[in-house]
């Protein structure tokens, strides 16, 4: 798991990762500078486009001027945007301005026509994480010249302008990409930036996430060698008994298809046996579309006990609260709480105290702010999240890009994977299905979530390759044993 610095940590990682390898600061510098080079020479080889690089006063414009020198090696043709003199910029910026090779054009901001730029390649190193206060002057200038302008817009470690863990004020650079140094900052992750940041690239500077560990924070950002380890095994005299059995409740009201996705994510995630109570009438549906799923109905109350776990919600519509307290009262194992469940919850309050902890509840934001009430941006929201996490002793899966994990112990889990195509209906009855799968099989509400997420939005990466905007939640869902195959779990 990659811990996520808060900006004002770096610094603080910085000195003690110099010293541990007994580096210098600029050679740090250099390394930053070189992942950043060698994604840009992946992923846009010898295009032979303009490089236009504008550099701030700090150590982010210093990483500008090493990675123009990097690029102009390569032979690219390269041009550098100057805000500071030599004397008023940091240490390393003076030592990279010094190793500048001849040819690169060397502009300064009040000298510099931005047209010249138009249509080329514009990176932006104008400041990093050490901004500390909204874009005034020549730097405000100068980014809303570069955000009238066409090209593609690469931004170093983050957005000049975006602070890295509050809500930007004013402006800031609008990037196509943005590529962050060892971890994303927290304020890459929420949707209020999203215009800022483009897609996110995270390149590795060779710090050991067990080295970060050091550092205090309760954000991290899931990667795949964490998901690998959690998951139970197979083996030849494994029986379905071994994978649990699951109950879903939910698919009344002509919304029967919401909880047969589940039920068959379930399937396709694992599941020895999955049962589903749904509306009568529904049965033939249900069994029409898939054989191995079994339904039930009201008489299963007295059985409920029997199961592993719980998905409750899709497609439920509204049942008396009643039913709803007694299904609580009498399971009290966690379970999977989604859609109408949570509103549920968010009409009748007192129900909160039946929910067994380890519970796990997948609001989307809409549902998120029904349960907590409205939040101001998203930062707001992550904090209400967390609150209600450790006082209700349940894990809340706050949906969406970078789906965000609460625990009980007030850490909050990012997921790395997942795609826009994943905007899709049933995508969240799916989550809820590999959730309730995994906890039916025993692993740790935590790892059900953390395995969940994760495969969920590969499973959406996959199936979107193919079906792009046409990827719907079936595609997801048929592509959860890809996903298995691609961490090498059997
Ligand atoms: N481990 C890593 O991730 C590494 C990252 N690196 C890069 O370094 C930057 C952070 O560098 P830093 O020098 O701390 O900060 P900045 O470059 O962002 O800029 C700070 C300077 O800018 C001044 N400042 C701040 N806000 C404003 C503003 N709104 N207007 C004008 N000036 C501003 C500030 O000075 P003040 O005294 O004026 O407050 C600073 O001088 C990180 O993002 C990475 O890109 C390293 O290369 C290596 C390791
Ligand atoms: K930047």
């Amino acid at each position: 798991m990659l811990k996520i610095l808060s900006g004002n940590k770096v610094s603080e990682l910085d000195q003690s990762f110099i010293k541990h390898e007994n580096i210098s600061s600029w050679q740090l510098m250099e390394r930053a500078s070189l992942a950043f080079s060698n994604w840009f020479m992946q992923s846009h080889g010898n295009s032979g486009d303009k490089v236009f690089v504008f550099c701030g006063p700090g150590n982010n414009g210093g990483d500008g001027l090493a990675i123009a020198r990097q690029l102009f090696d390569k032979g690219f043709s390269v041009s550098v945007v100057l805000f500071s003199s030599l004397s008023n910029s940091s240490k390393d910026w003076q030592e990279n301005f010094k190793m500048l090779p001849e040819d690169i054009g060397k502009f300064q901001f009040d000298d510099f026509d931005f047209q010249l730029a138009d249509g080329g390649i514009i990176i932006d190193a104008l400041f990093g994480i050490g901004i500390n206060r909204p874009l005034e002057g020549k730097f405000l200038k100068a980014i809303l010249s570069l955000n009238k302008i066409g090209g593609e817009k690469i931004a170093i470690d983050i957005p000049s302008g975006l602070p890295s863990d509050d809500l930007v004020e004013g402006e800031a650079f609008l990037a196509d990409v943005t590529v962050s140094f060892q971890f994303p900052k927290l304020s890459l992750l929420v949707p209020d930036h999203v215009k800022f940041v483009g897609d996110l690239e995270v390149v590795d500077l060779g710090i050991p996430s067990s080295f970060l560990e050091r550092f205090e924070s309760p954000y991290y950002f899931i990667q795949s060698a964490s998901v690998k380890q959690g998951h139970t095994k197979f083996h030849k005299f494994s029986h379905k008994g071994d994978f649990g059995r699951v109950l879903f409740i939910g698919g009344r009201k002509g919304k029967v298809g919401a909880i047969i996705l589940s039920a068959k994510a379930a399937l396709r995630t694992g599941s020895g046996l999955v049962h589903v109570w749904a509306e009568g009438s529904s049965e033939d549906v249900i069994h029409a579309s898939a054989l191995e799923l079994m339904t039930e109905g009201e008489e299963v109350m007295k059985r409920i006990d029997d199961f592993d776990a719980l998905g409750i919600g899709p497609g439920m519509g509204e049942i008396p609260e009643m039913v709803f307290e007694e299904i609580l009262r009498s399971f009290r194992k966690p379970i999977v709480l989604d859609a109408d469940a949570l509103n549920m919850i968010a009409r009748h309050s007192e129900l909160w105290d039946l929910l067994p902890s380890g519970s796990i509840l997948t609001p989307h934001v809409g549902e998120f702010d029904r349960l907590a009430g409205k939040s101001m941006d998203h930062f707001d929201r992550l904090k209400k999240a967390k609150t209600l996490a450790e006082k209700n002793k349940i894990y809340l899966v706050l949906k969406g890009a970078y789906t965000c994990i609460s625990t009980p112990d007030g850490k909050q889990y990012f997921n790395s994977t997942g795609t826009k195509h994943m905007a899709t209906a049933g995508s969240g009855d799916v989550l809820t299905g590999i959730l309730t799968s995994f906890l039916g099989q025993g692993y740790s509400p935590f790892n059900a979530c953390v395995a969940g997420v994760y495969h969920h939005g590969l499973a959406g990466e996959i199936a979107s390759k193919e079906k792009v905007r046409g990827t719907i939640a079936s595609d997801i869902l048929e592509k959860i044993p890809e996903s298995f195959l691609k961490l090498g779990i059997d």
